[in-house]
């Protein structure tokens, strides 16, 4: 698992462990993990040519100490100084070691001209202009530095988090850096791990500084393959249809009939012991044609209510379903049963003018909106807001609500009252394609009928949905009954 922590809570750590260890020691540990990051980057150290981009905080001292060690090893080392203060004991450091300083001030066109020559023949470069201590969008000159660090060849290595994503929600206002390779100290932040900050943040290495023992609890975390695998519930040799679950399904209409069939295989491929199929006439035909283990049945329009499945250990409502008088009765009524339910698409939508349903119900409900269907959750939020700002939003539902939310999108967040957000790591636009919402809502009903609490089921659904997404073709593109068929071999990879 890997922990995230917002900056309040850093620093606080921060400040208990330095109030132990002698001055600089925690900027020395982080310095040295990152010159051994850019050293192993580098093709060779000696004769590369390094340019730090600097500001006037402890992450440009970072920079400064790192580019030092760079320097002893023989790497022509030229920092370039954006800040109207600088780390002094890193400077001297790196001046030291035999590299080079200059200024670059936002006013003086020739100082930006030659600091732009320094970046366009560079090897690597290492971002030092802000990390956790930056507030708002790139000032000047860190926002014309941080474009030219993009615009060049050179790889780019971002310390502590690239310069201009907000460390707490991975919002970014303005130009921000852009790198391959980030290497974070003592915890990983939040906006590391949400989009549009993760998606600038390219591989994230993570440099012990000895701060875990003063951490709290975190803001977020990121499940990895052994998380996974030690959550997923494996059929035993007392296991029989009824033990392993048994999930009722109420998605798709005559209309919508491939929201039916994609959700159902989605619990089939989940492991679920038995699928109860219940919908519209076509719909229910078009189940039993592609799955004939599901067990089917037709939804008497006339009693909505009455012709549900029973004996169903958990629920999967919405997606397809429609909005029409019989959904809402429909809603009600398995809301209305002490099982875990998850809620998606339709069954979101209804929820929205009838929130009470949700925040008053004592048993397990799980969510699993995309970013316009949560905006519909919470009025007065906008789309564009909870792009930017997925773990907040994400949060906010779950606690109006009161039950576990998946916002799903660039980055799937899973947030659950009093418990950090769990952000999943496996993500890809491969999934931005009709169905694959369905096969996620089938997928977790599967565990949710196997009796994994709310959390557990979307962090395990949305792991393996992503994985699936991308072994289906090996990157190229996929339909949603690829990913149903791409599921086996994601569980494989991760219980190996
Ligand atoms: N506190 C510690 O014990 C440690 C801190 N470390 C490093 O120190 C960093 C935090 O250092 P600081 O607290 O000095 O803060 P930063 O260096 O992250 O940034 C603060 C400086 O950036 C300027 N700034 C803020 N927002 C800006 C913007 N939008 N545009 C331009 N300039 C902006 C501020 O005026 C201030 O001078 C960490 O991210 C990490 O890299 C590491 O050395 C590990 C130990
Ligand atoms: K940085």
């Amino acid at each position: 698992m890997r922990y995230a922590h917002t900056v309040g809570t850093v620093r606080e750590a921060e400040g208990a462990l330095m109030a132990r260890l002698p001055d600089g020691a925690l900027m020395r540990r982080a310095a040295a993990g990152l010159a051994t990051v850019c050293a192993r980057v580098l093709p060779g150290v000696y004769g590369s040519r390094v340019v730090l981009l600097v500001g006037s905080g402890d992450n440009g001292g970072d920079a400064l100490y790192a580019g030092a060690a760079l320097a002893r090893r023989g790497a022509g080392v030229r920092a370039l100084l954006a800040g109207s203060r600088v780390h002094e004991g890193g400077l001297a450091a790196l001046r030291a070691a035999g590299g080079r300083a200059q200024e670059v001030s936002g006013a003086d066109a020739a100082a930006a001209d030659a600091a732009g020559a320094e970046i366009a023949a560079a090897d690597l470069i290492i971002d030092g202009l802000v990390g956790i201590g930056g507030t708002g969008g790139l000032r000047e000159p860190h926002a014309a530095l941080a474009d030219r660090a993009g615009a060049a060849g050179a790889t780019v290595v971002a310390v502590d988090l690239p310069s201009g994503i907000d460390a707490d929600t991975g919002a970014v206002d303005g130009p921000a850096v852009r790198a391959d390779i980030t290497v974070t100290f003592g915890t990983h932040k939040p906006g590391l791990f949400a989009a549009p900050g993760a998606e600038r943040a390219g591989v994230v290495e993570f440099v012990d500084i000895g701060l875990a023992p003063e951490l709290p609890e975190p803001r977020a975390q990121s499940p990895q393959a052994d998380d996974i695998a030690a959550l997923l519930p494996r059929p035993g040799a007392e296991s029989d249809k009824y033990r392993r679950g048994v999930l009722a399904v109420a998605s798709g209409s005559d209309r919508y009939r491939g929201a039916a069939v994609l959700c159902v295989g989605g619990a089939l491929r989940g492991g679920v012991g038995m699928v109860r199929y219940v919908g519209q006439e076509v719909a229910a035909a078009e189940v039993l044609n592609r799955w004939p283990e599901a067990v089917v049945s037709v939804l008497d329009p006339t009693d909505p209510a009455g012709s549900l499945p029973r004996r169903v250990a958990a629920w999967v409502v919405g997606p397809g379903r429609g909005l029409h008088p019989a959904a809402v009765v429909e809603l009600e009524t398995v809301l209305g049963a002490d099982l875990p339910v998850l809620l998606d698409a339709d069954a979101i939508t209804l929820l929205a003018k009838r929130p009470h349903l949700v925040s008053e119900r004592a048993a397990p409900t799980l969510l699993t909106p995309h970013a316009g269907e949560l905006a519909r959750l919470l009025p007065g939020t906008e789309r564009a807001d909870i792009e930017a700002r997925r773990l907040d939003h994400a949060a906010r539902a779950a606690d109006a609500y009161g039950c576990t939310v998946l916002l799903k999108g660039s980055t799937t967040v899973i947030a659950e009252p009093g418990r950090p957000a769990v952000v999943n790591p496996t993500g890809t636009p491969l999934l931005a394609t009709a169905g694959t919402g369905d096969v996620l809502a089938g997928f977790i009903g599967a565990l949710l009928a196997a009796g994994l609490p709310p959390r557990d089921a979307a962090t395990c659904g949305a792991y393996v949905h992503g994985l699936a997404a991308r072994l289906a073709h090996g990157g190229a593109a996929i339909s949603a009954s690829d990913l149903v068929d791409a599921v086996p071999a994601a569980l494989r990879a991760v219980l190996g």
